[in-house]
């Protein structure tokens, strides 16, 4: 076999390496070989090129007698662009407080993908689909692996390492079989009962703000609905947030706000620091302790009522919560989710689910009040599909309300919680346009810049529910819109969020018309890890009257 020497376009030509290949293969065959040789993400992208000329296939690379360039995409390889940044602190100040519209800006101004750093912390972004669905695929290329500079590290060293950790671990692989079948849509599907109640719970406290003509901030009472579905759903415990309207938060929720504080604390120093046995890493191991007391008493709880052994498909669809499921369910070999998993998967998916749906109800409220009609158009599907306050809201009812889907949807394209997943490079690798990056950088699918990139979104900051209709919409990218991310680190709890907002919100809009309290911008806080309403006051009006079905209208129109 023949051996030529190849080099990366943009690297000095003494870096060529000898590569042997078969002069009688074809294009295709060598594109690959080079691309094993080089870490090219895209074969298919790659180009050769000698003395400025581009060679278009084998026998014009073997007959070549200079060093044969390689070109990715027609490019030479080059290093992500972005802004320079000041000594320490890199960019810090070029992105936040605003980081939603400065990285906005950093994409219009460098294209697909860039390169930040924040007090040290080297970070790459892309609002590119393609690019996003490579990062995403857990491949040779990348993993969701967990270093300093990803954006989890801080809540890595405690509950992380158990589950939303590092794919390449027993404890992510055995967690990762036994929850998510607890999570699939037919298994979400018998919960919706029970998520009914949680919002009609709330019924009371929400009247009662009414007649006193209070206004309400969203979030605050939107963590109260969020975090008390998602209790019951993960660890069987009723949070008790709607006995009055200033019910405390449960204890649970305080506790996992203060570990995920407390832990960003702890970590963001030395491992010294997190070995004191007073002060913040003190609290750190107290609230730990205190959690697994909390659940380990729930799983007590479901145990003391005799545990039927189930395979994991059937455990999901009788269980009454996700404790119930984790202690019953069996796998094909006879075993289960071992009891020092059991606890902190649990509370992962607890601190996972909470924030995130609080977050995204919160911003569908906002919707209810800030774009025009779009309350009425949701409150006249509930009218023209037979729903009244005595309709049981199952998972059939819900697949019937097309325009709750495409609000629901357009939502999470604008206004997504979550923001920022991240995965890290395995090797040093080239991705498609020639960009070059090293082993353990952490590349983030900036998913609100993906669903807001004008090249895949028609007009992107407009809120248009129609667009899920369009051929446009329905034949995108499968990477343009994310909002659970891809691939198998996935949210495992979206049929989840997906039914419980299914439920609440056709409830509540029934219920109440959503008036907005005062009209001064929207903020966030740029330093929490999801993107939610902060300063967002409603008052919701309970409904006396509502409109006729539209085909009523029609009949009395003729
Ligand atoms: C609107 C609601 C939600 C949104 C927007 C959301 C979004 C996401 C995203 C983007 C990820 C991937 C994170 C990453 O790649 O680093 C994720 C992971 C996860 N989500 Fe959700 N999520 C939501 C609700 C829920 C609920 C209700 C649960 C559980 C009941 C849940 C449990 C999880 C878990 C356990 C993971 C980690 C999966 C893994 O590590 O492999 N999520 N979620």
């Amino acid at each position: 076999m023949p051996a030529k020497q190849f080099y990366l376009l943009g690297e000095a030509v003494s870096s060529a390496r000898n590569i042997d290949f078969d002069p009688t293969s074809g294009l295709e065959d060598l594109k690959h070989l080079i691309a094993a040789n080089f870490a090219v993400v895209e074969p298919n992208g790659i180009g050769f090129q000698a003395q400025d000329y581009e060679l278009n296939d084998v026998s014009e690379i073997t007959s070549a007698d200079t060093p044969i360039a390689i070109t990715i995409d027609g490019h030479a390889i080059r290093d992500p662009p972005g802004p320079k940044g000041l000594p320490i602190v890199g960019n810090f100040f070029e992105v936040y407080p605003d980081h939603l519209g400065n990285h906005q800006r950093l994409f219009e101004q460098y294209g697909p993908i860039f390169k930040t750093t924040n007090l040290g912390r080297s970070t790459y972004h892309t609002n590119d689909p393609s690019l996003a669905a490579i990062v995403f695929a857990e491949s040779d290329f990348f993993t969701k692996e967990i270093n300093e500079a990803h954006p989890l590290y801080p809540l890595k060293q405690q509950a992380a390492g158990v589950f939303l950790g590092d794919t390449d671990t027993p404890e992510w692989r055995v967690t990762h079989k036994f929850l998510p079948p607890a999570l699939g849509p037919k298994a979400v599907r018998h919960y919706a009962p029970m998520m009914q109640k949680t919002v009609e719970d709330s019924f009371e406290v929400f009247d009662a703000l009414d007649e006193q003509g209070e206004a309400w901030n969203v979030y605050q009472y939107m963590l109260k609905l969020g975090s008390q579905a998602v209790g019951k759903l993960t660890l069987g415990l009723d949070f008790q947030h709607f006995t009055s309207p200033n019910a405390q938060l449960h204890e649970m929720v305080h506790l996992i706000a203060d570990i995920l504080a407390l832990n960003k604390k702890v970590s963001s120093k030395g491992d010294w620091y997190g070995r004191l046995p007073f002060g913040d890493p003190q609290r750190l191991r107290t609230t730990k302790a205190r959690i697994e007391k909390l659940v380990g008493e729930s799983i007590k709880k479901a145990e003391s009522g005799g545990v039927e052994d189930l395979p994991l498909q059937d455990a999901a669809l009788k269980a009454s919560n996700m404790v119930d499921y984790a202690i019953r369910a069996t796998d094909n070999k006879g075993e289960k989710l071992p009891k020092d998993s059991l606890i902190w998967a649990l509370l992962v998916a607890t601190g996972a689910g909470f924030t995130t749906t609080s977050s995204l109800l919160s911003w569908l409220i906002y919707g209810l009040v800030t774009y025009p009609g779009m309350q009425d158009r949701l409150l006249q599907e509930l009218i023209d599909n037979g729903i009244d306050e005595n309709t049981e809201i199952t998972a059939d009812v819900t697949d019937r309300l097309d325009f709750l889907d495409k609000y629901i949807k357009e939502m999470q394209r604008r206004h997504n919680p979550s923001f920022q997943p991240a995965r890290t490079a395995k090797v040093d690798l080239v991705l498609p346009g020639g960009y070059k990056i090293p082993k353990d950088s952490v590349v983030l699918p900036a998913l609100h810049h993906i669903h807001n990139n004008p090249d895949l979104w028609d007009n992107p900051h407009k809120f248009t529910p129609d667009r899920w209709d369009t051929d446009e919409v329905k034949n995108r990218h499968k990477a343009a819109y994310v909002p659970f991310a891809m691939g198998p680190r996935m949210c495992i709890g979206f049929n989840f969020a997906l039914q419980e907002i299914k439920v609440f919100l056709p409830k509540l809009i029934y219920r109440y018309k959503f008036i907005r309290e005062g009209d001064g911008p929207i903020e966030y806080d740029p330093m929490f890890q999801l993107i939610r309403p902060n300063n967002l006051y409603v008052r919701a009006e309970k409904r006396v009257k509502w409109p006729p079905r539209t085909d009523a209208l029609g009949n009395e129109q003729v």
